[in-house]
């Protein structure tokens, strides 16, 4: 394990005031929690392309190495941390654009409790935040055959800015008609096993004797983009996302019957004889399990595709009005290089300290709005609200016209 930063030991083991102090010094900055003092900066050691933390418990003078979890943004010049609760430390990321300048550092959430449990060590997740108010994921379980991926398509056909699949990792061969990387991630499974072990799934099942599983990331960069993601997976893997944190609607797809959902699965010509049989086998502990385990909060019976889709909208709240298109977040300049942050209620604003070089000497104060944040690691922290105080004023200068 690497060194702690050199310079700020003596000042760690002298002690920082109140538990809301953050300290700057080159790229690393540290908060007092409690007795522990979160220092966070610099290159991990272990991957140097990702920010490090560390953590300095004063109660026994002792560096302690945590675990940490999540996508890990990438180094920088400079950063800055604001308590946002007892839970979480933002950090801002110096002169990083709009889409990479928030982060969420999670020192006691619910996840970071769960992972401790699990894990048997200290844990920190890292949970970047993205703007905008997607809605919660929809998970879609159901037999192999029974119309889920058709009734998907469907979905991201109508509404292609509003939803996004989740692509999922498989260790089972492509189909004819399969692409890498927007069907499934096809992966050994060393090597699948590996990223496992590494915590990069949020989910994994051995499913008709391969492995399945769900990477945090897939689930992320549909977050990213500013759309809804749509989760086809299996019954186990319904349970461990109904048991994350992971905040979703769970949905089972049911066949009128067993000889209709046969033919369909033969019909499809995509497995062999072998698998068929395996799919018809697995089916009936699948519909049973899904009726029964109180995991899904809506069943769907696929016998007319139409009708089925449209029970499907309608769950979905896409009653057939034409919904008007996102709203587009106003424009926001990059985060300066040098900058201040002050939290005031449920809004950080952060100040530019110097004119940066050969910029005007305007002095540029963004403004982000904490109130409304959702989900979390593992995944994004959706809600974050970002803008000029410029454009703030702005607002509330009409608002007193
Ligand atoms: N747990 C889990 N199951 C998955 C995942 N991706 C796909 N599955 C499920 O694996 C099963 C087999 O999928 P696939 O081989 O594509 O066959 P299909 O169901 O006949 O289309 C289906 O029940 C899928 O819902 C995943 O990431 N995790
Ligand atoms: N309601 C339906 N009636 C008849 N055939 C259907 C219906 N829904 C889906 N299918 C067909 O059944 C086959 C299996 O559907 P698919 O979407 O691949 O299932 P899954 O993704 O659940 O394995 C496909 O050939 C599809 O066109």
């Amino acid at each position: 394990m690497g060194e702690a930063p050199a310079f700020f030991v003596d000042e760690l083991q002298k002690g920082y005031g109140n538990g809301f102090d953050t300290k700057s010094k080159g790229g690393e900055t540290a908060i007092l929690m409690g007795n522990r003092t979160y220092v966070i900066g610099g290159a991990c050691e272990e991957s140097p392309l990702s920010i490090g933390v560390q953590i300095f418990d004063q109660s026994t003078g002792e560096w302690i190495y945590p675990t940490v979890l999540g996508t890990k943004p990438k180094p920088c010049k400079g950063l800055s941390a604001v308590l946002l609760s007892e839970d979480r430390i933002l950090i801002t990321k110096n002169g990083s654009t709009p889409d990479d300048f928030a982060w969420f550092l999670e020192v006691d959430t619910q996840y970071v409790r769960q992972q401790k449990k699990i894990l048997g060590t200290d844990v920190v997740a890292w949970s970047k935040g993205v703007r905008g108010y997607a809605e919660k994921p929809v998970v879609i379980s159901g037999p192999s055959g029974v119309g889920k991926g058709t009734l998907i398509s469907m979905l991201m056909k109508e509404y292609p800015s509003m939803f996004g699949f989740s692509v999922s990792h498989t260790t089972r061969a492509p189909r004819a008609m399969e692409k890498d990387g927007v069907h499934y991630h096809f992966i050994e499974r060393s090597a699948m096993e590996k990223e496992i072990e590494d915590g990069k799934f949020l989910e994994f099942a051995s499913v008709h004797g391969n492995l399945y599983g769900t990477s945090v990331e897939a689930v992320e960069v549909v977050a990213d983009d500013g759309k809804r993601c749509i989760l086809d997976i299996d019954v186990q893997g319904a349970r461990s996302v109904r048991a994350s944190s992971l905040e979703a609607i769970f949905i089972f797809v049911c066949p009128p019957s067993m000889e209709e959902l046969e033919k369909r699965l033969r019909a499809r010509g995509t497995e062999t004889e072998e698998q068929v049989r395996k799919r018809l086998r697995n089916a009936k502990a699948e519909i049973e399990q899904g009726q029964s385990s109180g995991i899904f909060d809506h069943m769907l019976y696929n016998d007319n595709l139409e009708e089925c889709y449209k029970s499907l909208k309608n769950l979905l709240g896409l009653d057939g009005t034409v919904t008007a298109p996102p709203k587009s977040s106003p424009k926001v300049v990059d985060l300066p290089m040098d900058h201040s942050v002050a939290k005031i209620d449920h809004r950080i604003i952060i100040n530019s300290k110097t004119p940066e070089l050969g910029k005007a000497s305007t002095n540029i104060r963004i403004v982000l709005d904490v109130s409304s944040l959702k989900g979390g690691a593992p995944g994004r922290t959706r809600g974050l609200d970002i803008y000029t105080m410029d454009s703030f004023l702005d607002g509330l200068a009409g608002i007193n016209h």
